[in-house]
């Protein structure tokens, strides 16, 4: 089986669907071959600062992030996980190093340039699931690919999510879980090359939570689209290729579980 990816999105061809060649557990970069590298970053750091106050959420960072990649990352509150999955997000840019996103600079981008990096390679699913109330399920979806340039069809998304009976049904008919599901099809039908998941199980129940990990995963095997989900709940790093521990502002320990589970393994 080779071991060497074409470079193509959604590649299927080598690392993105055998998982054979897998990083090594380090504490920051993990050694991936060029071409299924999506994320590079190196000497991360961002530093916000409020007139004489300065917060440095985070420093030292350094990582590797392969196409095809599932990642969940841990840490305490204030570790700097958003900080980190904005910058990789193009929602903030990082004070000092770089980053690169498939080999292009991310830091140092304009305007401009990032909002087409996140209208065009992200797809961002939040804790709270931010639906327009007045839009059916369809329409939600639609609202991204009316704009996306490569989009897939509104139906195969909410498909995806397991949602098709409820696809004329408005975000108020639906439970929270499935109003997540909505926004996780939202995220995906622009075919991104990565899933930013913030909290995307916080404000749910045990069983709907594990039906929206149930919904990442599928996206991550069947799309082959990159997963970084922020959580809490540490029960979740059993899905994970890489599980990415933050604390104070930087990489503490990356662990690679031995056996990737299926959400209907996890409990807690
Ligand atoms: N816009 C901002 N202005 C000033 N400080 C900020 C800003 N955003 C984040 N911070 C600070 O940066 C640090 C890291 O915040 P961040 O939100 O990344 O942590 P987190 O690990 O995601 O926390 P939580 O789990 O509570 O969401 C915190 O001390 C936070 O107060």
């Amino acid at each position: 089986m080779p071991r060497w990816c074409c470079g193509a999105v959604r590649c299927r061809c080598c690392w993105c669907a055998t998982r054979a060649f897998r990083p090594t557990a380090e504490r920051s970069v993990a050694a991936t071959p060029d071409g299924a590298l999506l994320f590079r970053a190196r000497g991360l750091a961002k530093t916000y600062r409020s007139g004489e106050v300065e917060v440095r959420a985070l420093h030292d960072v350094n990582l590797d992030v392969a196409r095809g990649e599932f990642i969940v990352l841990l840490g305490p509150s204030g570790s700097g996980k958003s900080t980190l999955l904005n910058i990789l997000g193009g929602l903030d840019v990082p004070s000092t190093g770089t980053l690169e996103f498939a080999g292009r600079r991310l830091d140092g981008a304009g305007e401009a340039a990032l909002t087409a990096y996140r209208r065009e390679h992200v797809g961002f699913v939040f804790q709270f699931y931010n639906l327009i109330p007045s839009l059916t399920v369809r329409e939600n979806v639609a609202l991204v690919t009316d704009i996306a340039r490569n989009p897939m069809p509104v139906d195969d998304a909410v498909a995806q999510v397991g949602l098709t009976e409820r696809r004329d049904h408005f975000p108020a008919q639906l439970s929270g879980g499935e109003q997540q599901r909505v926004a996780i099809a939202r995220a995906i039908a622009k075919r991104p090359e990565v899933l930013l998941c913030d909290e995307p199980t916080g404000a749910l129940d045990y069983q709907t939570g594990k039906l929206v990990l149930e919904a990442i995963a599928r996206v991550n095997r069947e799309q082959g689209t990159t997963a970084i989900v922020i959580t809490h709940n540490a029960a979740i790093a059993g899905m994970a290729d890489r599980v990415i521990r933050l604390g104070d502002g930087c990489i503490q320990r990356i662990d690679t579980p031995a056996r990737k589970l299926a959400p209907a393994e996890l409990a807690w």
